[in-house]
């Protein structure tokens, strides 16, 4: 058969029909053509072998709340329309960094989940009944799968498009930085460079943490069977320069959390504390910088001997005490007692998954109690740049892996102590930029420097040292030395008096004698 005579014979059927059709509607009465439309749907749904759900946008009495079941089914197809419908919509998404596409009314797409095959489309109705308060057009999404599936669909698919699409948006979010001013905070957008990629450190504990990490991330199920809250401590120690702000910054990088940068001289009590802490948000990384010199947190326990010398100024003067007292209250509010509870009382486990960090240069002057495990899970120690890590610089600063100079500077880094952040200083592109060479002699220079300041300074403790043992020895002997000294002085000068009282008498019985003769 021709097309022409196949396009004939379609146009002649859908004619007849369209007849057919016009007579049923104009000579059957309604109420029959009712229950004839009523029947039909029954019978085409109990030959259907599918089922249908629908979600629509707009929810609630009057329409008029975004649905949020809908705007989680719209994020999990977002990726499946840009790979399978044909028609999209691209909007700005809300990190205001990339584009979010979506697909057009009346597009389809197919997922599998277990291996069983599904369809979401989408549409729109024009509402019958507009109003001022609801749009024209009702969007939604329908979900078409076999009904032989029903239960797998309506259970664990259904709660696995809500989970991804609450991920999708996590990655997909633009992470803030808080920080607080008193007992609120307020946000920036946390826009940090640093990765564990351009952080250099033993590649081995790198991994470590990284592992540690990102196993955190995905264990709510293990928090939630031992019965413990989902958070964990990091304690980062180690001098100025070794890249503990750059770690957490890269630790935010890693898993999406926000980060919440608690300045602790600013919160005026435990309450407040205990505040700002309600305020954070699931998926973040509390951060105290500088956890010693942030409060006297070592002073609020008294050692023995602090207790002894406050009692002994108590009874010598007791309202000086109370003032003294009341001055050391005010100047460090928060107690340690007080960050403790922060860390792991029950306030803590409110608000889910959370990372928290402290930093010190000076991990000797913490208290015991801030920093045992359970509290400060994890103990990092960033150090001075040795070799492994200073490839790493190289790497990242003059993409090179190997030059003859690394020898030299392999020596010298075992016995300098430089900074991964003064290493990194002289691996900037400098006037001479593209050389590695003048880069790594400028460092050779550096690390020599080092080098020998650490000579001068080790000799001038040496000397201090030497000093400080002579003055030792030397203490005792002048001391036994005075203590023989002192009753031969004693003597001496017994004698003396004895003498000049016996000089003094005679020179008395001489002068009576010598009256004597005169009166005579
Ligand atoms: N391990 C490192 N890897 C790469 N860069 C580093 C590293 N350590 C320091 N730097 C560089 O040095 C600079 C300062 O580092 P950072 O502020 O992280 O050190 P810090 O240990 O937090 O110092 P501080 O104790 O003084 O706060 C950063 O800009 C970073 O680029």
């Amino acid at each position: 058969m021709e097309a022409k005579d196949m396009f004939g014979n379609l146009g002649s059927i859908i004619a007849s029909l369209m007849f057919v059709w016009a007579m049923f509607q104009q000579y059957v009465p309604y109420q029959l053509q009712h229950n004839i439309e009523k029947y039909c749907q029954i019978l085409v749904r109990f030959a259907y072998p599918y089922i249908q759900i629908r979600f629509d946008e707009l929810t609630g009495d009057y329409d008029i709340f975004r649905s949020e079941a809908y705007t989680a089914i719209q994020t999990y197809l977002s990726s499946r329309s840009s790979t399978q419908a044909k028609m999209l919509k691209a909007d700005i998404a809300k990190n205001s960094q990339s584009l979010a596409l979506r697909m057009d009314d009346h597009e389809e797409v197919a997922d599998e989940f277990k291996g069983v095959k599904l369809w979401w489309a989408s549409g729109k109705e024009v509402s019958n009944t507009p109003s001022w308060w609801t749009p024209e057009e009702k969007r939604y999404y329908r979900l078409t799968c076999h009904k032989q599936h029903r239960d797998l669909i309506l259970g664990p698919y259904l709660d696995h498009v809500l989970k991804e699409a609450k991920a999708m948006e996590v990655r997909n979010r633009q992470r803030k930085l808080y920080t607080n001013n008193g007992t609120t905070w307020s946000h920036v957008m946390l826009k940090h460079p640093a990765k564990f990629q351009t952080l250099a450190m033993d590649p081995e504990k790198k991994k470590e943490i990284m592992d540690d990490l990102i196993e955190f991330s995905k264990a709510e199920e293990f928090y939630e069977r031992v019965g413990r809250a989902w958070k964990r401590g990091y304690l980062l120690y180690g001098p100025p320069g070794t890249g503990k702000s750059s770690m957490i910054a890269a630790m935010a990088n890693l898993l999406s959390y926000d980060l919440y940068d608690l300045e602790l001289t600013s919160v005026k009590n435990n309450t407040d504390l205990r505040k700002l802490l309600m305020e954070v948000s699931s998926k973040s990384i509390i951060v105290i910088e500088d956890i010693d010199c942030s409060l006297d947190l070592t002073g609020q326990r008294k050692t023995k001997k602090k207790k002894e010398k406050d009692e002994e100024e108590e009874k010598k003067d007791p309202k000086q005490k109370k003032e003294k007292e009341e001055k050391e209250t005010e100047a460090s509010k928060v107690t340690l007692s007080g960050l403790l509870n922060f860390i792991d009382g029950l306030w803590s486990a409110c608000g889910g998954e959370r990372l928290i960090v402290f930093t010190t240069n000076y991990m000797e002057k913490l208290d015991p109690a801030l920093i045992r495990s359970g509290r400060m899970d994890k103990h990092i120690e960033l150090s001075y740049c040795r070799f492994e890590a200073f490839k790493g610089l190289a790497k990242n600063y003059l993409k090179i892996e190997s030059h003859p100079l690394f020898g030299r500077i392999r020596e010298l880094l075992e016995e300098a102590n430089l900074s991964p952040a003064d290493v990194a200083e002289h691996l900037m592109p400098k006037k001479a930029s593209g050389d590695p060479t003048f880069s790594l002699e400028s460092l050779i220079k550096g690390l020599e420097k080092a080098k020998e300041e650490a000579r001068l300074k080790a000799e001038e403790e040496a000397r201090l040292k030497a000093k400080e043992e002579a003055k030792k020895i030397e203490q005792p002997a002048k001391e036994e030395a005075k203590k023989v000294e002192q009753p031969a002085k004693e003597e001496a000068k017994h004698e003396d008096k004895a003498v000049t009282e016996n000089g003094e008498a005679k020179l008395l019985d001489a002068r009576a004698t010598e009256n004597g003769k005169t009166s005579h």
